[in-house]
């Protein structure tokens, strides 16, 4: 008796999220959205899409009471049913344990691990230290020049740390023939980098060639910025 109860409430639970629709709130230009973009895509679930304009302070508004999603303000938040998960790398997880078609995590556990790492290194040592209100209070306190040097000095330390995570696993894709995680983090990175941040990729020839394969990958170009219902051309 127990264990059917058990059971009946586990199907519930599953029902009630996964029979609603999943919604993102995003903007356009983030990168952090873009890779949740990129992944739902891959995994080929649908989303409703919700506009979050972050660059004049949305996520801040009483109105919209946002920080019920995400208490630091940020986007991606991903809602399913009554499950809400902020931050990519979690929305990923998430996303990896629930709907486990088209894995984005490699079974083999060195490149599990590498994908892991290489994931963690985007979204905690470069993402963050180029975000618009971390360059938006170094501008005011140092001064813009010093705030873009501070972004470039920090994506470039990144991208010189991924290139040699990188060089000895990568092949079509970052850990090898498969789309993983490393990749749906590393793809928005570089486009962000190069056109916002004008970054010189040369020093990078391994994320050079792997940008080669995101950018012929129809679950890339249909999670880009410019196809998004928000994006202003
Ligand atoms: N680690 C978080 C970072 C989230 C984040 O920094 N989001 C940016 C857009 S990419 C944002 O909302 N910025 C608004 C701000 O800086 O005020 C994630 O991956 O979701």
């Amino acid at each position: 008796m127990e264990a059917s109860s058990e059971q009946q409430k586990k199907s519930e639970n599953s029902s009630s999220s996964s029979s609603s629709k999943l919604l993102l709130y995003s903007y356009w230009q983030s990168s952090c959205s873009w890779r949740v973009r990129f992944a739902l895509s891959l995994k080929g679930l649908p989303y409703e899409y919700k506009p979050v304009n972050i660059t004049i302070g949305e996520q801040f508004s009483p109105v919209a009471d946002f920080k019920r999603l995400n208490p630091l303000h940020f986007v991606p938040v991903l809602v399913d049913g009554d499950i809400v998960v902020s931050d990519s790398f979690a929305i990923l997880q998430y996303l990896e344990d629930k709907y486990p078609q088209r894995p984005l995590l490699p079974a083999d556990t060195r490149l599990k691990a590498l994908n892991l790492q290489a994931a963690s290194v985007i979204n905690s040592n470069i993402q963050p230290l180029h975000m618009l209100s971390v360059l938006k209070h170094l501008e005011e306190k140092v001064g813009p020049e010093e705030s873009l040097s501070f972004a470039k000095l920090n994506i470039e330390k990144g991208f010189l740390a991924l290139e040699m995570l990188l060089k000895d696993f990568a092949s079509r894709y970052a850990t090898g023939d498969e789309v993983y995680m490393a990749d749906v983090f590393l793809a928005p990175q570089i486009v962000v980098s190069t056109s916002r941040f004008n970054i010189n990729m040369s020093k990078f020839p391994t994320l050079i060639r792997l940008y080669e394969s995101y950018k012929i990958l129809p679950e890339f170009e249909a999670s880009s910025p410019e196809r998004q219902p928000d994006a202003v051309h």
